[in-house]
């Protein structure tokens, strides 16, 4: 049933491509004189960019699998314990075997210690604090052994990342603007929480705000009909603010929980991106009522640094309320977790570790390490 949903969407995501493909042809065509040698170039382009597109379709959908009866089987923290085994295989085994392979506590392990966390994507300013921390922690408890500093370590990441933990269980009815770049998995942790939420019995309502591409107005529609709940959508090229004030006015005429406003991930240029997602935030803000605003931005955590950049710019731009870090069971670098609460201080809400709804889990700093290290 999914493979057919999602064969559904890719393949009209598919004509979308070559659609758009042929617009371009006539504009070149418009543009150019009408010379067979130039036409037959186009048309060979053409054949190219749609078969890589086709190739590129018919992977994504192979990849979208139904969950197994084993996978449904896992426990939320077996899920968790699973979806993280690249990263605790890869830089927390490193850790810990730093830990384990010193007799005694010197600068050469420190040394080490930073190139591991350094190449874990921890980020140069985040890993260089947390050295220092841990020098002086191990100096003020009089610790000797190495291995002893594993359980310091652990302990010192559980209170970076639980840092503003809040348990906030508002029963406000919520707009959620969610904001991230293509590709990052924004489509993909919409469908999940609509589910989620969906599922706890909660009313929800989906705005297509991602008038850019149409293959994106389709995605986010096989999402609401797969888990039954209305959307809001224009046509493609529509004003994505408009779709933001029609989401918003139905939101509280039909008096639903939780509202999810898709936007673009991509414009002409970034400003224009920009631009664009600072209108649709104060046209909701403006029209939301009693509803709580709140913006989510999705990052892909196999992205390292570049995701804690991304973070930046968005934040400038519309002051993100939390963050979703999907695909991190794609990655053995998790430590972008770590550089994201600490150089930006904005909460991590959500992580993807895999791709059906119970792969996306509410973020918990103890949970979290507990299955790095404990796993
Ligand atoms: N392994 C894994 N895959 C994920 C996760 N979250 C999303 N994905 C996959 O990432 C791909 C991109 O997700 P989308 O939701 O389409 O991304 P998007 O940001 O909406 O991008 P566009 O649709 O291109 O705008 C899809 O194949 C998802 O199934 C995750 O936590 N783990």
């Amino acid at each position: 049933m999914l493979k057919k949903i999602f064969g559904f969407a890719k393949k009209k995501k598919k004509e979308e491509e070559v659609q758009k493909v042929e617009e371009v042809t006539r504009v070149e065509e418009l543009n150019q004189p009408q010379e067979e040698e130039i036409t037959e170039e186009v048309g060979q382009k053409k054949e190219v960019v749609a078969q890589q597109e086709e190739e590129k379709i018919e992977e994504e959908v192979a990849e979208v699998k139904e969950p197994q009866q084993e996978e449904q089987k896992l426990s939320f923290f077996g899920r968790l314990k699973k979806g993280l085994s690249k990263t605790r295989n890869g830089f927390v085994a490193q850790v810990e075997n730093l830990f384990s392979k010193f007799t005694s506590i010197d600068e050469e392990l420190f040394e080490e210690l930073e190139e591991i966390l350094i190449q874990a994507d921890v980020g140069v300013h985040t890993t260089m604090n947390l050295v220092d921390d841990l020098r002086e922690k191990a100096k003020e408890e009089n610790i000797k052994e190495p291995k002893d500093l594993n359980e310091l370590f652990k302990n010192q990441l559980i209170e970076i990342l639980s840092q503003g933990e809040e348990k906030e269980d508002s029963e406000q009815p919520t707009i959620l603007m969610v904001v991230g770049v293509n590709g990052a998995g924004k489509t993909t942790t919409i469908g999940k929480i609509a589910q989620r939420t969906k599922e706890a019995g909660m009313k929800v309502l989906l705005g297509a705000g991602d008038t850019f591409r149409a293959a994106a107005i389709d995605q986010l529609k096989v999402w609401g009909s797969r888990v039954g709940v209305d959307i809001i959508a224009h046509q493609e090229g529509a004003d994505s603010a408009a779709v933001a004030y029609d989401a918003v006015q139905a939101a509280k005429s039909r008096g639903v929980d939780l509202l999810i406003v898709d936007t673009a991930g991509r414009l002409h240029t970034q400003s224009n991106l920009m631009q664009e997602l600072e209108k649709v935030k104060r046209v909701i803000t403006r029209e939301a009522g009693e509803m709580r605003v709140e913006v989510l931005l999705v990052l892909d955590a196999t992205t390292g640094q570049n995701a804690v950049n991304q973070a930046k710019l968005f934040n400038d731009a519309v002051a993100i309320d939390g963050i979703a870090l999907t695909k991190l069971d794609g990655t053995a670098k998790g430590g972008v977790v770590i550089a994201i609460k600490e150089e930006l201080g904005i909460p991590i809400k959500l992580i993807g570790v895999g791709e059906s709804a119970e792969d996306l889990q509410d973020f918990e700093a103890e949970s979290f390490i507990e299955a790095l290290f404990n796993g």
